[in-house]
């Protein structure tokens, strides 16, 4: 039996290479978490729009083995990783077709684009997974939410659970709950980015009430920071796992909050049931959800990408 490490080393080699298209934001995290893991530099191949500029920041990897297209490419990979927009994948997927004959895993990190999706393009006998990892990957710290088609067995989960660990995190969900990766999406794909505008607006508060910008700035940031560090310290303490009953999240709150002080007076807007933050994130998940389902069957190029 070997470990998810292990994995990288042996599953993936010169003739077996592992393939990834698109290297934008998430797959040059990918990438990076790979080469870190061990992954062989000499077994990767890269799909890009401009190889030119972006072989220089990869080293290792020979500059021959990045390209535009997979035309010349053999058809021996070990799995093909698509790394590029959904709307782009109408066009993008089935010119990795021939990759399908020779039963490579597939694995998506596309939002919304199901497993079926993928099965209409390359066929219900060929291993698929669908994954949704986020921004956090890039320095280790993500989660990424996968599931797997029926013929994708233990030993292709095992492998792709290996490709996304250097991300972060992974979490598997059942084959028959696939709605659950949009929910997923929802949650933590767009969550950093819902965070990450919490941090905005307390700024935009500081500056409202008449703060430097500097001033504003180093304050938001440091709250936001501090608290997530407070928080994974208190979760790391406690061997790494969180209690969904009481969360340390909840256990923090409420250490900051004095009996009438100036946190409980805030609080009762905030934790308004009909108008606080619980009901708007409701709202702002729910459309990132659907907003997902729709992404599945959404004409390529669409909109803004
Ligand atoms: N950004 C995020 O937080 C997350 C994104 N995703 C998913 O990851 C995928 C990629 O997203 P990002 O990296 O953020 O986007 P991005 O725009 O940074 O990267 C996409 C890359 O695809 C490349 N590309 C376009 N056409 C191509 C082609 N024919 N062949 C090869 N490459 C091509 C583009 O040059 C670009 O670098 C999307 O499907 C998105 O839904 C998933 C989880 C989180
Ligand atoms: O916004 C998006 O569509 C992607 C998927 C999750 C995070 N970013």
């Amino acid at each position: 039996m070997h470990s998810f490490k292990e994995l990288l080393t042996t599953k993936i080699s010169k003739k077996k290479p592992l393939v990834l298209v698109g290297l934008g934001n998430m797959g040059k995290s990918m990438l990076r978490g790979w080469l870190k893991n061990g992954v062989d530099s000499q077994a990767i191949r890269i799909v890009t729009p401009h190889p030119e500029m972006e072989y220089m920041d990869f080293s290792g990897i020979p500059s021959s083995h990045f390209m535009t297209d997979p035309k010349n490419m053999d058809d021996n990979a070990s799995a093909i990783v698509l790394a590029v927009k959904p709307q782009n994948m109408d066009i993008v997927a089935p010119q990795y077709i021939k990759f399908a004959h020779n039963k490579s895993i597939f694995l998506s990190i596309a939002a919304g684009k199901s497993l079926s999706y993928f099965e209409n393009i390359y066929g219900t006998d060929v291993p698929i997974i669908r994954c949704m990892p986020n921004t956090p990957g890039a320095i280790g710290h993500g989660i990424s939410g996968m599931i797997a088609n029926e013929v994708a067995n233990m030993e292709h989960q095992n492998l792709c659970t290996s490709l996304m660990s250097g991300l972060g995190d992974v979490l598997w969900f059942d084959k028959e709950k696939e709605d659950q990766m949009n929910i997923v999406t929802g949650i933590s794909g767009s969550g950093p980015a819902f965070i990450y505008h919490y941090l905005e607006c307390i700024y935009q508060t500081g500056l409202k009430n008449g703060l430097e910008p500097d001033t504003a700035m180093q304050l938001a940031n440091k709250t936001v920071i501090g608290s997530i560090m407070l928080l994974s310290k208190k979760i790391e303490e406690s061997g790494g796992v969180d209690n969904a009953n009481n969360l340390w999240s909840t256990q923090l709150r409420e250490q900051v909050t004095s009996p009438n002080g100036t946190t409980f007076a805030g609080l009762q807007k905030l934790m308004n049931p009909d108008s606080g933050l619980q009901p708007l994130m409701d709202e702002t998940i729910r459309l990132a959800i659907e907003r997902s389902r729709e992404l599945n069957s959404a004409p390529q190029n669409k909109s803004n990408e």
